[in-house]
């Protein structure tokens, strides 16, 4: 037995989403999506890239999910494209759509792999984005109807379920600083969105609990770890607001029922207020089953030298930097992936301590956690992603030792399954255990995929 030993029934897998993998974005009644629009606007995805083929993934399932099991994998998350199932949003059902769900999850259990479907992975329908998208609180209903659609269609075979994937990516980095779909640049907005996603995803949750069905549902929201710079009371004040602002905004909600009360505050000197309405904190925290936890990096706070004014007329950019008033210091000695995120695997462990402190040690799968490494395919037609090794490596021990802290951890699936789109940085930043060659779709385990199915079939590894 290797020294680093997980629980009998960890479920070690993968993850993608729909947009990043799929393609065939109008094929069989698939409709636009905001990021199908967003994609095609100069300027906003690097080289232009878009998700109209990616990798192939909706005419190549057989041959993914082969990859899957070859790896060994006991689970695999994957993203429902809404824009596929429904066209409109909401109202006419594509039965091509569903079939397609249907099959990748028929193809999966066959192969003794456990779906675990997230339903919102930010292809907002663009029609729905028309009529005000998630500023519209209809668009919260709209999402428990799809939910439902897909509940009545696969919560039979389905185990695991995610309403929505890193709603602060969905809100905060897509209305307020402007990088993601639909490219806005409005605070105010972005905290209606915020509040209409945390909707959604409460309204589905009645949606789930109505059918008694057998599976399990959750969030999964991002979280980053942020440490203090210093002991310095003000130091740790900063570091609070740094959680509060990134972490704490989606989970309160979920599991405390309502919004971090000093954020809250500081958000109302700005005249920025989320839209509650009665009842909507008890429609969101609703008991979730499990939490699912996306985690890449972390950085060190400190309190800066000349706080800055929270100013109803500045700017986002400057209303969210005085929110969170904090210097993210750049503490010498981590490494970088090949996107520049430090390689900080102690914040990992640290942030899951912090999650069972914070929330009562809810279950939580880890639903994202990986390394960007280029490297490409070498003369010997292998990809010796030593970076992504080693980063998964050292994170797997500093999930091990929060486990060992007494964090209920059921899972990992690391991002990605594939080299994939990758947002505003387009297809030049790699995710994936599997190498994609975009020109001829080829597929090519690397290094990494070896090393990983390795330590799913020891369910362990050296320390
Ligand atoms: C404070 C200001 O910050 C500006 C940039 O801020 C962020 C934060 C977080 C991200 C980010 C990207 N990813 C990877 C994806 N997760 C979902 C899956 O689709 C992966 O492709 N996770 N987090 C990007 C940018």
């Amino acid at each position: 037995h290797p020294p680093i030993q997980f629980p009998s029934q960890f479920l070690w897998g993968a993850a993608t989403s729909a947009y990043q993998i799929e393609g065939a974005h109008d094929v069989d009644g698939r409709a636009p999506s905001i990021w199908d629009s967003f994609a095609k606007t100069p300027g906003r995805v690097v080289n232009g890239d878009n998700g109209d083929i990616a990798c192939d993934s909706y005419r190549r399932v057989e041959e993914d999910v082969a990859l899957l099991k070859q790896m060994g994998a006991r689970a695999y998350r994957f993203s429902i494209a809404w824009p596929r199932v429904m066209p409109h949003g909401r109202g006419e059902v594509n039965p091509l759509g569903i079939a397609y769900y249907k099959r990748l999850v028929s193809l999966l259990r066959d192969a003794g792999i456990a779906p675990m479907a997230t339903l919102y992975h930010w292809d907002l329908p663009q029609a729905l984005h028309d009529e005000g998208g998630w500023m519209n609180r209809r668009t919260a209903q709209d999402f428990a109807a799809f939910a439902a659609v897909m509940f009545d269609a696969l919560g039979e075979s389905v185990p695991f379920w995610f309403t929505v994937n890193e709603p602060w990516c969905a809100s905060f980095l897509s209305h307020a600083i402007g990088e993601h779909a639909p490219g806005e640049k409005d605070l105010n907005r972005a905290v209606t969105v915020a509040h209409h996603l945390l909707l959604g995803h409460g309204l589905a949750m009645t949606e789930f609990r109505k059918r008694k069905l057998g599976g399990q549902i959750g969030m999964a929201p991002n979280v980053d770890w942020r440490e203090p710079y210093s002991q310095d009371p003000e130091d740790i004040a900063a570091c609070e607001r740094g959680l509060d602002w990134f972490n704490r905004w989606f989970i309160d909600p979920i599991y405390h029922g309502r919004y971090p009360a000093a954020m809250a505050a500081r958000y109302a000197e700005l005249g920025i207020r989320a839209p509650i309405e009665d009842g909507d904190m008890a429609t969101i925290s609703q008991h979730p089953d499990m939490l699912g936890i996306n985690y890449y990096t972390g950085s060190f706070a400190k309190a800066p030298a000349n706080p800055l004014p929270l100013r109803p007329g500045d700017s986002p950019q400057r209303q969210m930097d005085a929110l969170r008033n904090l210097d993210t210091v750049n503490v010498p000695g981590f490494a970088k992936t090949h996107i520049d995120w430090p390689i900080f695997p102690e914040g990992f462990t640290k942030v899951l301590t912090w999650l069972r402190d914070e929330y009562g040690n809810p279950p939580v799968f880890i639903t994202e956690n990986g390394a960007c490494d280029n490297t490409q395919v070498g003369h010997d037609g292998q990809v010796h992603d030593a970076l992504r090794v080693e980063y998964m490596h050292r994170h797997v021990i500093a999930l091990h030792r929060a486990i060992r802290s007494g964090c209920d951890i059921r899972g990992y699936m690391a991002w990605s399954l594939l080299d994939n789109f990758e947002w505003a940085y387009g297809y030049g930043k790699r995710f994936g255990l599997i190498h994609v060659d975009f020109g001829t779709q080829q597929r090519t385990p690397k290094d990494s995929f070896h090393w990983y199915s390795q330590l799913i079939a020891n369910n362990g590894c050296a320390a």
